[in-house]
C-alpha cells in the first residue's frame, strides 16, 4: 500500500505527528486531502490539546515526552487512532482510551535485535569491568586486577520475555552456561521458564526488560535485590521506573551487587542529585539501547504502514487497545 492509491474513508483528515520525523517524509506518506500538523509535544498539555482538537490521527512522541491522558484524548475526533512509535506505551491512558474508543497501537517487535545488542554489550564490560575500570585509568589510578568470571559459567536470568527477552536469549544461549527466564506468559524456548523468585535467587546476571505497568513498578527493591546471589550483576533496557534506583545504588554500594548497566530511568534526563551518579560500577546510557539505523527505518515503515492501513479502513497492526 502507497499514498498514492490510498482512500480516505473518513470525513476528518487531521494527522498530527508529535515525534521529530522528517516533514516532507511523513508529508509524502498521504495523499494530498489529508492535513499534517506536526506538532512540539514539549508545548504543554492545553496547547497539545489545542493542536490535537479533531485529529482522526496522533503519530505519538517517540522520546515519551508528551503524556497522551484522558483530557488529551477527549478532544480527539470519534474513533481516533494513536500510533505510538516505540514500544513502550506507558506514557498513554491505555484503560481511557479502550472505554472511549480511541485505539492505539505500538511498534512492538522494531528494536528488539537493537536492544539485545546493547544488554549483551552491557554485560561484557560489566563482568570484565571495563567502564569503571577505563574511569580509573583516565583519574590517574590504576584499577585493582581482581579475576572476573567467564561468561561460559554463568547463569542469566531474563525478567520480562517478550521480543527483547528472545532476541537475548538468542544471543547468550551460545556462550553462557544457563538461561532462565520469568514473564506472565510460560514461551516455547529452549530457556528455562522459572518463577520469579528463583530467578532471583539464581542470576549471576539479571536482565529486566519489562514494560511499565502498575504491577511492574518498583517491581525491583531492595528485597528483590538482597535475593540475588553475592556478587551479581543487573541490567535493566527496558523501563526506568521498575528497578528502584536508590535501592540499586545502595545494593551496589553496599557491594551486595558487582555492578549494574542502566539504560532507563525513572526520570529521563537523569537528575544531577540521582545517587546512581556516585556509583562508578553502575555504567549509565541515556535510552539508546534501541537506537540504531536498522530500528529506526524499520519504525518509519511500521508508522508509515499503519497509519496508511487505519486512514483505508484496515484495522492497525501491534493494537493494544482496540475501539473495533
Ligand atoms: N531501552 C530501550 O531503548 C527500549 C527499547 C525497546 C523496548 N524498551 C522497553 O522494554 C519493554 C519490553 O520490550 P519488548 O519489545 O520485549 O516488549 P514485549 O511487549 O514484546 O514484551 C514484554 C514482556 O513483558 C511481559 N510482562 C509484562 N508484565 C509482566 C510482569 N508483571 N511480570 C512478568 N512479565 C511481564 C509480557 O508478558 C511480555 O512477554 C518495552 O515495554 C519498553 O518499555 C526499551
Ligand atoms: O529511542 C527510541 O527508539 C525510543 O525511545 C525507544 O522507545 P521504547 O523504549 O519505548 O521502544
Amino acid at each position: 500500500m502507497n499514498a498514492d492509491n490510498a482512500q480516505i474513508t473518513s470525513d476528518n483528515r487531521l494527522v498530527c505527528c508529535l515525534s521529530p520525523f522528517d516533514e516532507t517524509e511523513v508529508r509524502g506518506w498521504f495523499p494530498p486531502d489529508v492535513t499534517l500538523r506536526m506538532v512540539d509535544p514539549t508545548i504543554g498539555p492545553r496547547d497539545l490539546q489545542a493542536a490535537c482538537t479533531g485529529a482522526t490521527v496522533v503519530i505519538g512522541d517517540l522520546l515519551h515526552r508528551a503524556v497522551l491522558d484522558r483530557h488529551f484524548l477527549a478532544v480527539l475526533a470519534p474513533g481516533a487512532f494513536v500510533q505510538q512509535p516505540s514500544v513502550g506505551y506507558d506514557t498513554i491512558d491505555v484503560p481511557t482510551a479502550s472505554q472511549t474508543g480511541v485505539t492505539v497501537a505500538n511498534a512492538a517487535g522494531y528494536n528488539s535485535d537493537a536492544v539485545a545488542d546493547w544488554v549483551v554489550a552491557a554485560l561484557y564490560s560489566l563482568v570484565r569491568g571495563l567502564h569503571w575500570r577505563d574511569a580509573q585509568i583516565r583519574k590517574g589510578q590504576w584499577p585493582d586486577h581482581s579475576p572476573a568470571r567467564e561468561l561460559s559459567t554463568l547463569t542469566v536470568g531474563l525478567l520480562g520475555f517478550g521480543n527483547v527477552g528472545h532476541a537475548i536469549a538468542q544471543r547468550l544461549t551460545p556462550i553462557v552456561d544457563t538461561v532462565l527466564y520469568h514473564d506472565l506468559r510460560k514461551a516455547e524456548t529452549a530457556a528455562a521458564y522459572v518463577s520469579q523468585q528463583e530467578v532471583l535467587e539464581r542470576s549471576d546476571v539479571l536482565s529486566v526488560q519489562l514494560p511499565l505497568t502498575p504491577a511492574t513498578r518498583g517491581l525491583i527493591g531492595a528485597d528483590e535485590l538482597n535475593r540475588l546471589p553475592e556478587g551479581a550483576l543487573l541490567i535493566n533496557a527496558g523501563r526506568g521506573g521498575v528497578v528502584d534506583e536508590q535501592a540499586l545504588a545502595d545494593a551496589v554500594t553496599a557491594g551486595h551487587l558487582a555492578g549494574a548497566a542502566l539504560d532507563v530511568f525513572a526520570d529521563e534526563p537523569l537528575k544531577q542529585d540521582s545517587p546512581l551518579l556516585a556509583c562508578d560500577r553502575v555504567l549509565l546510557s541515556p535510552h539508546i539501547a534501541g537506537d540504531t539505523v536498522t530500528a529506526n527505518d524499520r519504525l518509519l515503515d511500521v508508522v508509515r504502514e499503519n497509519v496508511q492501513r487505519v486512514l483505508t479502513g484496515w484495522p492497525p497492526e501491534h493494537m493494544v487497545t482496540s475501539s473495533r
